[in-house]
């Protein structure tokens, strides 16, 4: 069945006339492309590519566009590479015409070629205004490009953790923690011209609702700043450009800042977080004023520091890495200074444990972490560990990573899976009339150009909850429309406690917790002990709230909760424990080929079908928008079970690396890939891949990157081969499952009765 082509990236321009030649950036020329020269650059390189394209199978993306800079060669020869010549050659074999394929390569290599001049722009934006040496002493304006543009600067510091000598920090920079720089960049359109979210957008985030912190300097405002830069310039009168004013300096950040900290950086990073909570709170803004903060770590301090050195002209660089603290954003000052009248010196200045220690940038003050100031945008390579990750790659682990993960309301990947408690909430209130006409609500997390949180905020000022019963493997069983017990009640009837699980071995780990076999009252369970206990009071209820509602789910093919931790540092949630594991792990278990026949297979993938049917048929419907083997856990006779749904609020709160989202865009819908808005054929989807692994018995994609997949699925419209021998019924159901229109895609009740036949005849073949 050919799949429906869907238009790719509406912000390219038409292909232009053809211009022969590749577009080349000359070597010398590293200013920051303006946004008419991005025009132009992708312009030009869009007619190059019209020309190069179709010549030959041969062609290849990363050879058509060259460009000489460091960073846009990097950048854009992976991406290109990462994403363009072998899927385009295959798609040649795949389209089976000359025409198809040109277009197609075509398309691909406009959007490949968008994300890599993206990329590169923001590479080059990253950069530093001006060389080092022309900076001791210099003054505003000297620096060269974007030096005294807070916003440039608030960029830099954003994306490479790092400022440079000529960097200054000025009336309105800002320092941004919690938001990706890759994630926003790619979810933010070039063309709204913006580097870096706005300090109006960011002053719109509900602070209750986010853990987003931004650090302003606000010369107009912030009295206790300019009170701070009175005694900085004080001590400059009185000390000049010596060490002393420097170790005075650091003192008085220091003490503005909580003081020296004597034991390890947890304690700060803790008292930091609760400063930052009562700050926020009583700001109801996520924006506050950095002479605000009575407690800073390693990065306030710095900021801190830094403003004042560039208020009375002391050449001061911020530095990534800080030898104390290990937690995100770390840093640490450095000052040129001629202490001896003699020669210039760069010095580290202690902010932290011994404020106003000064040391020589080659003493163990900082690690080896100092001079290792990569930008996200070049190559990174963590230090000692030799792991190198492409930009590329990591753009894209971090896109589909964080796509659960609150960003900013303008951004597509913001709130990414709706929570299951307000997805009720609208859709009751939809029912029942009280939101006008309520359209679906959208993987994003809209619904009539309101956000979730929007409506669920509304519907709670209205006080609306409804409950009635929960009818068992009905297709159609109702939920209570909203959970409207307290979580405080809530608690007392799913609640196990701690002592009672006695932990056997490990299992396995996913992106948010490691899983145990356990014993409770001499019945085996599996623990899911999650990895971040360090959660708030409302991440806390909103745990329990999805656990209550998931302790209501019942269905043979459902993994049954049975209760949870909720008490720290213990946090943790016990379902039934099935113990022949993943149905990854046994379709790729080679000795698993032979006890797999096609009927036990078949039969599994009805199993999936049921349980998800009878999410999908629950009012309101659960979607999983996870489905994966990995997911899919077998009992001793053979059944499979879906597990891990739900949590989805609580793990788009808990920012941890998602090794398994990260990793899993092989089951991803390509409209979910894109950001687009999804629903649940996003399972349906998702269902095909499950399907195509229990009949080929393979791993999907494998051989392709997490990259390789996005590009694939999401922007080459591939799918996985059904092999030749596959039944024609079985084929045109994978197929129909991997539908680029999500409407085309069956539901899961015709998928039950598809399979149900399939089996059917197999059996009677047999
Ligand atoms: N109830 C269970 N019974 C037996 N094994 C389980 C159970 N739950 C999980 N496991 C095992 O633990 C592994 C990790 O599970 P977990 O749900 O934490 O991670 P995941 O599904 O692989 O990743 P993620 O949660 O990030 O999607 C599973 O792959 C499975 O092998």
């Amino acid at each position: 069945m050919p799949h429906r082509r869907r238009s790719l990236n509406p912000t390219l321009p038409p292909p232009p006339p053809a211009a022969a030649g590749a577009f080349h950036l000359a070597a010398d020329d590293t200013r920051l492309p303006l946004l008419a020269d991005y025009a132009l650059l992708q312009s030009a390189a869009v007619s190059s590519v019209v020309d190069a394209a179709p010549a030959s199978a041969e062609w290849s993306a990363g050879s058509a566009f060259t460009a000489s800079s460091d960073a846009a060669t990097t950048t854009a020869s992976s991406t290109a590479t990462a994403l363009g010549s072998s899927q385009l050659m295959t798609a040649t074999e795949e389209a089976g015409g000359r025409d198809t394929w040109v277009r197609r390569a075509r398309e691909g290599y406009y959007l490949q070629l968008s994300l890599a001049i993206r990329l590169t722009s923001q590479a080059f934006l990253a950069g530093a205004p001006a060389p080092p040496e022309l900076l001791l002493g210099c003054g505003p304006g000297d620096a060269g490009d974007g030096a005294d543009d807070p916003e440039a600067v608030s960029y830099r510091l954003w994306v490479n953790g790092c400022l440079s000598w000529g960097d200054k920090i000025a009336h309105g920079f800002y320092n941004i923690m919690g938001i990706d720089p890759h994630l926003w960049a790619m979810c933010n359109a070039a063309e709204e011209g913006r580097r870096l979210p706005s300090l109006a957008a960011l002053r719109a985030v509900d602070a209750t609702e986010s853990s987003l912190e931004v650090v302003l300097v606000d010369k107009g405002a912030d009295s206790v700043l300019l009170d701070l830069e009175r005694r900085a310039l004080d001590l400059v009168r009185a000390l000049g450009a010596t060490l002393e004013l420097v170790r005075r300096l650091a003192v008085l950040v220091s003490d503005h800042m909580g003081g020296a900290l004597r034991s390890e950086d947890g304690d700060l990073y803790m008292r930091w977080k609760a400063v930052s909570k009562q700050l926020r709170k009583r700001q109801k803004c996520i924006v506050v004023p950095i002479g605000g903060l009575s407690i800073g770590f390693c990065r306030h301090r710095a900021i801190l520091f830094k403003e004042l050195a560039d208020f009375i002209g002391l050449p001061c660089r911020i530095a990534q890495g800080c030898k104390y603290c290990s937690a995100p954003h770390r840093s640490s000052c450095l000052v040129k200074i001629d202490s001896e009248r003699r020669y210039v010196r760069e010095y580290v200045v202690d902010l932290v444990v011994e404020p106003g220690r000064i040391s020589c940038p080659d003493s163990s003050i900082n690690g080896q972490l100092l001079s290792a100031v990569p930008s996200p945008f070049k190559t990174s390579c963590k230090v000692g560990s030799g792991n190198y990750t492409t930009p590329v790659a990591s753009w894209n682990q971090r896109i589909v990573d964080e796509r659960r993960n609150t960003v900013l309301s303008n951004s597509h990947y913001s709130v990414a899976r709706c929570c299951v408690v307000e997805e009720n909430s609208v859709q009751v209130a939809s029912k029942e009339g009280l939101l006008p006409k309520c359209g679906q609500i959208t993987q994003n997390g809209n619904c009539n150009g309101m956000s979730v949180l929007d409506v669920s905020a509304q519907l709670k000022a209205m006080d609306i909850s409804a409950e009635n019963g929960n009818k068992e493997n009905v297709p159609g069983a109702t939920l209570p429309k909203r959970l409207s017990i307290e979580p405080s009640l809530a608690v007392d009837w799913l609640e196990i406690s701690w002592e009672e699980l006695e932990l056997k071995e490990r299992v396995g780990a996913g992106s948010f917790g490691t899983v145990y076999r356990a014993d409770w009252h001499g019945s085996d369970v599996a623990v899911k002990v999650l990895t971040d206990q360090d959660v708030g009071e409302a991440q806390l209820k909103e745990f329990v709230r999805e656990i209550a509602i998931m302790k209501r789910v019942r269905h043979p093919n459902v993994v049954l909760f049975m209760g949870a931790v909720t008490k720290c540092p213990h946090l943790s949630i016990v379902t039934e424990y099935l113990p022949r594991g993943s149905l990854f792990r046994l379709i790729n278990k080679a000795a698993n080929g032979e006890m797999l026949d096609l009927k036990r297979r078949l039969r599994m993938a009805l199993d999936v079908a049921k349980g998800i049917n009878y999410l999908h048929c629950l009012n309101p419907p659960i979607v999983h928008w996870d489905l994966k083997t990995p997911n899919m856990l077998v009992d001793k006779n053979w059944s499979v079970k879906v597990g891990d749904f739900g949590l989805s609020r609580f793990k788009a709160n808990t920012f941890i690396s998602s090794k398994s989202v990260a990793g899993t865009p092989e089951w991803m819908a390509p409209e979910f890939l894109r950001g687009e808005p999804s629903n649940e054929k996003c399972d349906v989807y998702s269902f095909g891949v499950i399907l195509w692994e229990l009949l080929t018995m393979q791993q999907p994609w494998s051989g392709l990157g997490p990259a390789q997949v996005v590009g694939a699925v999401a922007f080459q419209n591939r799918r996985l081969p059904i092999p030749k021998d596959t039944s024609p019924e079985l084929a045109a159901l994978v197929e129909s499952c991997w539908d680029d229109d999500p409407r085309q895609r069956p539901s899961f009740s015709s998928i039950v009765d598809t399979l149900k036949k399939c089996l059917k005849a197999l059996l009677g073949g047999s």
